[in-house]
């Protein structure tokens, strides 16, 4: 029962999209219909034309005008249906780029915290194969269901009118397709979810493996992991073999149905022309539309896995759409930046949980200035990365809010201010070394990349690959050292110009003379902006102009130590 409402709400949701595409979906659904309508012409007036020819001896010649008509409406009939395929394809390919849209746009909103809530591994597969599972219910099922109900109906209506115990047999017969499917639909619909969880996990399965996979030959332990995605992968074969029995079972028995009621009405017409009571012309007309009576319903039976699956994954989509959008993240984009620089950045009794219930901040209420480098330390897990991620909009606050005030003391909108991250695990992207500064800033050209690049001890080490800033750098910056990644990110950062840089751990993974050049560098690019670092390192902790001591999410003021230098 509960499932069955979680799939009628998922049910709402795929109506909600066919909105998108109606234009198409109502033109693939009119030329399908067109196309039944012609083909039941061809069917009408080649009954006219054997009987004709067989019993009235008129050959028919390329020169009787109605012989084109009837070619005409055959190409008719095989032009629309085409297009109404077309049509189907386009709205179907529409929705998968639009929700595969919507869904990095969610993610984005989202922000890192929350969609750490998902495994990468089902997003990235959510993404992939559980969005291209709706174009087959688009470009397939919508125009088969409607066809379901056109064509069938227009034979019903011919046939009323041609012989009325071939039509008592259709009537009988027809529904008993869709009786079906509806009783198979609830199990074949139980079997879809299990496949995409299946799927789903599998995805996970392997993208923990490829990442892991130093650790895992490491600890001697490749083998237990491919194991066990050879036992996912069976579990997966084992659920699509049932889902797939499924399928046939019911396509055999819907064949069974059709060809038992396409036999009826040829012995019952038989019969009656052997006993002279039914005509020739008629019973062709009638032997000719009665599978053509069926052929929508069986289109419909083959294309309803199609909506079983898009209803499967547009569960599993419904957990992306479901990640609370942060509120900065959502305004983000839509506020113009501020033109006023903000004078301080304040926590105003901030309480934090990831969970909703272990509270990882608590009353935390600070402030950090412009024109200041004000350093957050404390014991590993003492909850600095948690404020640095409320400072940025990635973690909501439970209670309390952050606000941004101007030189007067006026508030200025948070989501307006220019704000640029140097995590604790930087992301570079698959290019090169201008390619990942110029995340920061588009347009900035390359003096403006050796600026930054020289501000973050990073020049020396670009300058020395093969190719300086055009050296591709491999997936996630694979061919540099941890601590090349995060000067990297440091100048990345620079380069957007920030009212507000927030760092995490800026100087861990370097050697002591550059964590010193770098802690000389964030303290001087202090001027015109708020700084913002959170580290263990005790060279930037003494170039600070405050210092807050974070411990059990409680912040308090620390007292200044004394400054180290380069050697
Ligand atoms: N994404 C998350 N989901 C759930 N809990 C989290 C998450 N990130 C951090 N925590 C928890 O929040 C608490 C504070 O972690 P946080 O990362 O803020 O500490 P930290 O002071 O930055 O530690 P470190 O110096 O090791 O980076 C820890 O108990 C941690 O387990």
């Amino acid at each position: 029962m509960a499932g069955s409402t979680i799939h009628q709400q998922e049910g709402r949701k795929v109506a909600g999209l066919a909105r998108r595409v109606r234009g198409w979906l109502l033109l693939s659904v009119a030329l399908g219909g067109l196309s039944a309508v012609c083909l039941v012409v061809v069917f009408v007036g080649l009954a006219q034309l054997v009987d004709n020819a067989a019993f009235h001896g008129q050959v028919p010649s390329l020169s009787t005008q109605w012989v084109w008509v009837l070619l005409g409406c055959l190409a008719a009939t095989i032009t629309t249906q085409f297009l109404s395929d077309m049509a189907g394809t386009q709205a179907g390919l529409r929705v998968v780029s639009s929700v595969r849209q919507d869904a990095l746009e969610h993610l984005a909103k989202a922000g890192p915290v929350a969609t750490s809530r998902l495994p990468a591994g089902e997003v990235l597969t959510l993404l992939s194969d559980g969005v291209e599972a709706l174009e087959p219910y688009f470009a397939r099922y919508m125009p088969a269901a409607a066809r379901m109900v056109v064509q069938p109906l227009l034979i019903l209506a011919v046939v009323a009118g041609v012989d009325g115990w071939s039509l008592l047999i259709l009537l009988c017969t027809g529904p008993l397709v869709p009786v079906f499917m509806v009783l198979v639909g609830y199990r074949a619909q139980a079997l879809m979810d299990q496949q995409w969880v299946r799927m789903t996990l599998l995805g996970g399965g392997f993208l923990d493996a490829l990442r892991g996979l130093k650790t895992l030959r490491l600890f001697g332990r490749t083998a237990d992991s491919l194991e066990r995605i050879a036992r996912m992968a069976d579990a997966h074969r084992k659920v699509t073999l049932s889902v797939m029995k499924v399928a046939f079972l019911t396509s055999a028995s819907l064949e069974f149905f059709a060809s038992l009621s396409i036999a009826m009405v040829a012995v019952v017409f038989g019969t009656r022309l052997l006993a002279g009571t039914a005509d020739f012309r008629s019973a062709f007309l009638v032997l000719l539309l009665a599978p053509e009576y069926f052929m929508p319903l069986r289109n419909f039976s083959a294309s309803y896995h199609a909506r079983q699956n898009a209803l499967a994954s547009m569960t599993r989509l419904m957990d992306i759409f479901a990640l609370p959008i942060s509120p900065r993240q959502a305004e983000e984009g839509a506020q113009p930046l501020q033109s006023e620089a903000a004078d301080k950045l304040c926590c105003d009794s901030v309480f934090a949980s990831y969970d909703g219930q272990t509270a990882v901040l608590q009353n935390v209420t600070c402030c950090f200035a412009r024109n200041r480098l004000t350093v957050l330390e404390g014991a590993s897990g003492a909850g600095k990365s948690s404020l640095l991620a409320v400072v940025l909009g990635f973690l909501q606050p439970s209670a309390g809010h952050v606000a941004a005030y101007g030189r007067n003391g006026q508030a200025l909108c948070v989501a307006g201010l220019r704000m640029a991250w140097v995590p604790q695990r930087p992301l570079l992207v698959f290019g090169t070394v201008a390619d990942n500064l110029r995340l920061g800033a588009p347009d900035a050209d390359t003096e403006a990349l050796r600026r930054v690049a020289a501000q973050a001890d990073a020049l020396s080490f670009i300058m020395a690959l093969p190719q300086g800033f055009d050296t591709p750098l491999g997936e996630r910056g694979s061919k540099l050292s941890g601590g090349q990644v995060r000067r990297l990110a440091l100048a990345r950062a620079l380069l957007r110009d920030p009212d507000v840089l927030v760092l995490d751990e800026p100087t861990a993974g370097l050697d002591p003379a550059s964590a010193l050049r770098v802690a000389d560098a964030i303290r001087g690019c202090t001027i015109g902006r708020i700084v913002i670092a959170a580290t263990h390192h005790s060279a930037l902790t003494a170039r600070a102009d405050t210092v807050l001591h974070v411990s059990g999410g409680r912040v308090v003021q620390a007292p200044m130590p004394a400054v180290e230098t380069v050697a």
